[in-house]
């Protein structure tokens, strides 16, 4: 079984909606199960700077899938949920990135893993240090906990629903 962080983020639309039905789809596929996920975040937009809030957060998979097979069905969720891929930084429905998968460095026409914009994001470094702060970073070798001092967006991070007790979803019912 593979361990995997995603990132979510959506900015457009019922943006919490929007990532429920990302996380719905993610569980219904055989093979992939979602163990956990960090609280909802709303975060100030990061290299496009002129458009709306995101709310970002990150959720932690057990997959039997390889990285290529995952990120091709997190992709047909994308498109599922209306995500037209024209601006780059730009506005999205949904946007779901392959974070970390187990401790391994990939790189592929397509595919870099860890995530190669990671670790200079407070909206992902933020709720992936809560959901797993002992998390190290394969490329480094450094636990999460030492890139929270160092990001420079972490005053646009603010909690905006905190993660209930209780399955995965129950986030969504308050
Ligand atoms: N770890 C990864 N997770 C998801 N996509 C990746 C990853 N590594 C490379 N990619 C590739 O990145 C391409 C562009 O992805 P996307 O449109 O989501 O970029 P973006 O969200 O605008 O920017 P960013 O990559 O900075 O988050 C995808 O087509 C995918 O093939
Ligand atoms: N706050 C925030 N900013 C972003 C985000 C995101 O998810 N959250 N995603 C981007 C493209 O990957 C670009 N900028």
């Amino acid at each position: 079984m593979n361990s995997v962080y995603i990132g979510i983020g959506s900015n457009i639309g019922d943006r919490e909606s929007y990532i429920k039905t990302s996380l719905k789809r993610i569980q219904e596929y055989p093979g992939v199960d979602i163990a956990d996920v960090s609280s909802l975040y709303e975060t100030a937009p990061v290299g496009v700077t002129e458009q709306a809030a995101f709310l970002n957060m990150v959720a932690f998979l057990e997959t039997e899938m390889n990285a290529f097979q995952l990120l091709e069905i997190l992709q047909g969720i994308e498109q599922s949920l209306g995500r037209e891929r024209d601006i780059r930084w730009g506005p999205r429905t949904i946007d779901l990135d392959i974070l970390l998968y187990n401790h391994e460095n990939i790189v592929a026409e397509g595919l870099v893993i860890p995530h190669p914009r990671l670790l200079e994001r407070g909206f992902v470094i933020i709720p992936l240090h809560e959901l797993s702060p002992d998390a190290t970073i394969p490329t480094t070798n450094k636990r999460i906990d030492s890139y929270l001092d160092h990001i420079e967006d972490k005053e646009g991070v603010r909690l905006w629903k905190k993660k209930s007790a209780g399955d995965v979803f129950a986030l969504f019912e308050s």
